[in-house]
This record gives structure tokens, C-alpha cells and sequence, in this order.
């Protein structure tokens, strides 16, 4: 993997943080990552079962596009889901399908039945509902693994891209739907963001998968990739929430790697070199 540019912490059992210093630097890097994955998932298990989300990550799949990987990825054994999605048509400007479809599904050869967006035909409760159906029937044929610890989907691979306020997926601060231990996929009516009615993997789901990414850029998000990451330990958060959507992704038996621009890295290596040069003070 090309890391030569990238900063890398292991802040956490079974957590990354990569550190990169321009947009290009995380779309290769990333890009890169998802392929290893892919090879290693369809090698053991025969499929790549990947789910995405909207916002900035999904400009960072563009070199997925492109060679090598267009013709070196095996495409016929991916399938693709979403970690959530706004109730919207799905030629909406806010539908995660419409933003995904156009910068990455319709510029790469994985076939249509592979493709397993949310129903926009539908209230968001059937559509959870159905959602939630079509991925225990993957299951039961394995085309999703099952997490022996959990019982739940293990997705090869969840790629998040988290807001400012810490949300990832359709999960947002204080939601009753980050409580939810049963199911796998549910629906909120009351987004403190637009739009408000929205379809999301519930943590349980998240948590199971092999990989989980999180993508953060930018410095509106420096002070929450803090709270987010920090163990509150020397140079940590001791304040962070536990509520914090972004700091309960927690993979059970899986990894989580974190992707961040220097600028939403700033708080966190800010505080690092902080407890760095507290560490060697003389007396
Ligand atoms: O609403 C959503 O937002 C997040 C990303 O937030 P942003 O502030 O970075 O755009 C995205 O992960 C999620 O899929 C989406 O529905």
C-alpha cells in the first residue's frame, strides 16, 4: 500500500488513523485500501459485499475508476448496499443513490443486480423494512457474511464519511437510534439535518463489519475527529461523549481505519504534540 505520505497513529486496538495531505493523497490511498479488500474478501468468500454513504467520500472513489483498478478488480463479485439514505427520489440532488450512481456506479462494470439501493417508492418505514429483508436473504446465502459474535450482517467492507457534528450514516448525537440492539436497519423522521426522513444501518450492523472506514475532511471537523478518537488518556479527550455517533463505531471483531485531511486532523495532532512535549519536559 502506498503510505509514503500519509501519517499513521494506531490510537486503539483495531484502529487506524491515516493522516494525508491532500485530497489526492486520501483518493489513492483509499482507493488502494477498498481493492486490497476487495481481493482478499472475493478470495475467501467469493463476493465483495461494500456499503457506502454520501457526502465528500464518495469524490475520493474517483481513482477506483480509473487504471489499473478498472481492469484489475473483479466487479463481477461485487455487490453494492448503502449504510444510508435520505427519503428522496432518487433523482433528488440529496439522494446518497443519485451522488453514488453518477461519480462511481455508472463509470465501473458492476452489473445492475448487484446494486442494492434503498426503495424510494416506499414509506421510509416499508422502506427500512424491505431493506432490512433483502440483506437477512443475503445472508442466509452468504452473499453477506454473518459476525459469529454478533449474529449480525459482516459487511466485507462499511465506508463512512462522518458530519461535523460527529453523525455517521443516519445516526445522529442523543438519536434514540443509536440505543437500537436488534435491528439491523431502521428509519428516523427527525434528522437534525435535511432531509429528515432517512434509512440507516444501526450501529450493531456497523460494528460487525470486517473494515470500516471514516472518512473526514476539513476543519469544521477537527475538534470532533478529537472527541471522536481520543482514549482520554495523556494528550486524549477527557471530555468526549459516549454518545458520540463517530466515537461508538467500535468494530467488534473487525478493523476501522480513520481518513483525514490535515485540517481535520489538526485538534488531534495539536493535542499529541502537546502531550509530547509535556512528556519530556525537564525539571
Ligand atoms: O447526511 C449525510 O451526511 C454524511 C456526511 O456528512 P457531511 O457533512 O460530511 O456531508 C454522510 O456520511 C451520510 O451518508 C449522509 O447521509
Amino acid at each position: 500500500m502506498e503510505k509514503e505520505t500519509a501519517t499513521t497513529y494506531e490510537p486503539k486496538k483495531n484502529t487506524e488513523i491515516r493522516v494525508f495531505e491532500s485530497p489526492d493523497e486520501i483518493s489513492t490511498d483509499l482507493a488502494e485500501y477498498i481493492s486490497q479488500i476487495s481481493e482478499i474478501s472475493v478470495k475467501e468468500r467469493g463476493y465483495f459485499a461494500i456499503a457506502l454513504s454520501g457526502g465528500p467520500l464518495v469524490s475520493f472513489l474517483g481513482k477506483l475508476c480509473e487504471a489499473p483498478y478498472n481492469k484489475t478488480l473483479d466487479w463481477s463479485k461485487w455487490y453494492i448496499f448503502w449504510s444510508d439514505e435520505r427519503a428522496v427520489a432518487k433523482n433528488h440532488a440529496e439522494s446518497n443513490y443519485k451522488l453514488i450512481k453518477e461519480r462511481f456506479l455508472a463509470k465501473v462494470p458492476i452489473l445492475n443486480g448487484h446494486v442494492y439501493s434503498i426503495n424510494d417508492n416506499a414509506t421510509v418505514e416499508d422502506a427500512a423494512t424491505d431493506y432490512e429483508f433483502v440483506i437477512r436473504q443475503l445472508v442466509k446465502v452468504r452473499t453477506i457474511g454473518v459476525s459469529e459474535s454478533t449474529d449480525c450482517p459482516k459487511f466485507d467492507l462499511i465506508l463512512l464519511d462522518m458530519g461535523s457534528d460527529g453523525h455517521v450514516a443516519s445516526l445522529f448525537p442523543g438519536h434514540p437510534a443509536l440505543e437500537l440492539k436488534d435491528d439491523w436497519v431502521t428509519y428516523i423522521t427527525d434528522s437534525p439535518q435535511p432531509p429528515p426522513e432517512r434509512i440507516t444501518f444501526t450501529l450493531p450492523v456497523i460494528n460487525s463489519a470486517s473494515n470500516i472506514a471514516i472518512v473526514a475532511i476539513g476543519d469544521d471537523k477537527a475538534e470532533t475527529v478529537h472527541l471522536a478518537v481520543s482514549d482520554g488518556a495523556e494528550g486524549g479527550h477527557h471530555d468526549a461523549p459516549a454518545s458520540l455517533p463517530a466515537r461508538m463505531v467500535q468494530p467488534t471483531d473487525g478493523k476501522l481505519v480513520w481518513f483525514l485531511d490535515k485540517a481535520a486532523a489538526a485538534a488531534l495532532e495539536a493535542k499529541r504534540d502537546a502531550a509530547a512535549s509535556y512528556e519530556h519536559r525537564e525539571y
